[in-house]
């Protein structure tokens, strides 16, 4: 497999550099080279694990041919989805964890990846490293899905965390972004939109409907005030953003909110950088998923692990 790796921030990093401490095993597991061709970045950025071929114009390796596989970790829906279209459409693999990508572009680039035969794979979109989007599709197939609901962003969830400890919000966000967990623009995160994208995903899923994503009701963290927290605490309750999605009488809803969550309930202990999603299930009932939903390494765990998926299905020209 020849690769190209564009956006060499915190994930690329990540990602580059689990294909090269893991390469000797992952490539006996495989059976297979996985060559890293080209990487790019707006400057170039030394790695202590490697060296790459570095190139700072992403059009490098989309003109690549040799190139039959690219990983998108730029982020957004600008440069993000010119290089999506162009991938999937010219006959090469696509793996990203962009979920703004696919809550907004997500139908027109299914079927750009169906038509061409190739492979759209984006588990580290939903829920960072917790496998979820796979286990939906795959082992969970057989149900008839009712409700999901979840903590779906790491950031906010690490914010609450740390802001029941006594920080302060500016505080929590920063150590946050400090951390590699927020996204370039953190509005997205406190203001509940990445929360909205990746349940949106979820719905997608399960129910086989992308949501308008304007239509999503949307509130954040960003409203709530330290009273608010302190006032939970002292009740014994916390503050969680969720992610929910339910279908009734045929009509698919999909919100996103901060709840108060009661100290019996899972969702309570979740704390720090730390995702869950429940999901109901008719015959399986209530499969709960958790794990550490944003940062570097377990990001791009489940990026490799797409690549890796890629690589199984051999599928290239
Ligand atoms: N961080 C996390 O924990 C997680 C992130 N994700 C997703 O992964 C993706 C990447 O996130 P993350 O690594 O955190 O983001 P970063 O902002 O850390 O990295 C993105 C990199 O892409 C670079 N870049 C921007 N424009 C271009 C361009 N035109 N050509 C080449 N490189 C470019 C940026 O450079 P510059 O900084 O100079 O703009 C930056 O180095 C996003 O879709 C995000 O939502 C998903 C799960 C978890
Ligand atoms: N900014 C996101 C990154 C992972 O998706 C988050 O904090 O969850």
């Amino acid at each position: 497999m020849k690769l190209g790796v564009i956006g060499l921030g915190t994930v690329g990093e990540g990602v580059l550099k689990i294909l090269t401490l893991e390469k000797d095993r992952l490539e006996a597991m495989f059976g297979e080279k996985i060559n890293v061709t080209k990487v790019c970045d707006l400057e170039e950025r030394n790695f202590p694990f490697g060296k790459f071929n570095f190139t700072n114009n992403y059009k490098e390796i989309l003109a690549d041919e040799e190139i039959n596989t690219v990983v998108e970790l730029i982020g957004g829906v600008g440069i993000a989805f010119e290089i999506a279209k162009e991938i999937l459409g010219s006959g090469r693999n696509l793996v990203c964890a962009n979920k703004h990508l696919i809550a907004t572009h997500g139908k027109e680039l299914f079927a750009l990846a169906e038509k061409n035969n190739v492979k759209f794979f984006f588990e580290a979109a939903v829920a960072g490293g917790i496998p979820v989007v796979t286990p939906l599709k795959e082992g969970l197939f057989p149900n008839r899905f009712e409700r999901i609901r979840g903590i779906l962003n790491g950031t906010c969830n690490y914010m609450l965390s740390k802001m029941e400890e006594g920080m302060s919000y500016d505080e929590a966000l920063a150590d946050a972004q400090e951390k590699g967990y927020a996204e370039a623009d953190p509005t997205f995160d406190v203001a509940g939109i990445d929360t909205g994208h990746k349940i949106s995903v979820l719905a997608y899923l399960a129910w086989g409907e992308l949501k308008e994503f304007s239509s999503i009701p949307i509130t954040g963290i960003d409203k709530l005030t330290k009273e608010d927290i302190e006032k939970a605490k002292a009740e014994g309750k916390r503050y969680k953003l969720l992610g929910e999605a339910f279908k009734e009488e045929g009509k698919l809803t999909v919100r996103v909110s901060p709840q108060l969550i009661e100290s019996s309930e899972l969702l309570y202990d979740v704390g720090g950088v730390y995702n869950a999603v429940e999901i109901d299930g008719s015959y399986t009932g209530k499969t709960i998923f958790f794990g550490e939903g944003a940062g570097m390494d377990a990001t791009a765990s489940a990026v490799v692990s797409d690549i890796y998926k890629v690589l199984a299905s051999r599928s290239w020209n």
